[in-house]
């Protein structure tokens, strides 16, 4: 299973500041070492984290892979295709989100999808959609002519979080899944489910299938064992445990579950 870290994170901390401390670009011979595949960012519109100097820096710079997150918005396109990363991932992007919160809605941007899709194309880019794991979805992306796609694991990983962690006693718990832990196992099910069919529906299509959002160390491996993914996109859990552990070893440690 491939591992591509998400290095966002390290930028949150340094606009906690506002200063140059800590370098995301410094983290990259270190996830290197510890056996990370690739790197991903997310060059927000809002820049609340990455910054067009990292996102040069680092797609001139790593010695692995970048995938570089972005939405359809065409002065981020264009500005992806000047970088040059290996691969795009097209993700929707809200201002007030504090992180993304689902798929792309191919079928009501396809329009706007397919020329972004074209123009990366044409600068050499492969390109990966962020989709809710639904059939509809792996359909319309086998029709955007994509190598990739990424499916959105957020609504598993919160379930899951609801379900086997402290969030809901606490201020961040998540409203919406405050309910009987009789309803959540049943949730959880069906949200595993959906992966599953749509990772099988997407290897049909003759679709490479990565997937990510909210992946941690408890909540992995039901997802890593999933035949059909070969590539999960990883962040916020891994620099969190990287605080106390030091980042190698909480890459390290993450690659040991897949
Ligand atoms: C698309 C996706 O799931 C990741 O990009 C994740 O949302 C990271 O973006 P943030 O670091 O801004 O939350
Ligand atoms: N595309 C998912 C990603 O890059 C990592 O998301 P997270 O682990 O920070 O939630």
């Amino acid at each position: 299973m491939l591992l591509g870290v998400n290095i966002d994170h390290i930028a949150v901390l340094r606009e906690a500041r506002k200063i140059n401390d800590p370098n995301p670009l410094d983290a990259i011979s270190i996830c290197k070492l510890a056996g990370a595949d690739q790197i991903t960012i997310h060059l927000r519109e809002d820049r609340r984290h990455i910054h067009d100097e990292d996102a040069q820096a680092i797609c001139k710079l790593s010695a692995l892979p970048v995938n570089l997150e972005c939405s359809i918005n065409e002065e981020i396109i264009d500005i992806v295709c000047k970088l040059k990363p290996l691969r795009a991932t097209l993700v929707p992007e809200k201002r007030e989100e504090v992180t993304t919160e689902g798929g792309l809605d191919l079928i009501a941007n396809y329009d706007r999808i397919n020329n972004a899709v074209k123009k990366l194309h044409e600068n050499e880019i492969e390109v990966s959609l962020f989709i809710d794991p639904c059939k509809e979805m792996i359909e319309a992306a086998s029709k955007l002519d994509v190598q990739w796609i990424e499916l959105h694991t957020g609504t598993y990983a919160n379930i899951f979080a609801m379900l086997y962690g402290n969030l809901s006693n606490t201020h961040h718990s998540i409203k919406e899944l405050e309910l009987s832990r009789k309803q959540l196992n049943t949730l959880l099910l069906k949200a595993k489910k959906e992966i599953k069919k749509a990772t099988k529906k997407a290897k049909e299509l003759d679709l490479k299938v990565a997937a990510g959002h909210g992946l941690n160390y408890q909540n992995v491996q039901e997802i890593s064992s999933i035949k059909g993914i070969e590539e999960l996109n990883i962040g916020q859990s891994i620099i969190a445990r990287s605080v106390f552990t030091g980042l190698e070893k909480a890459i390290k440690e993450m690659k040991e579950l897949l």
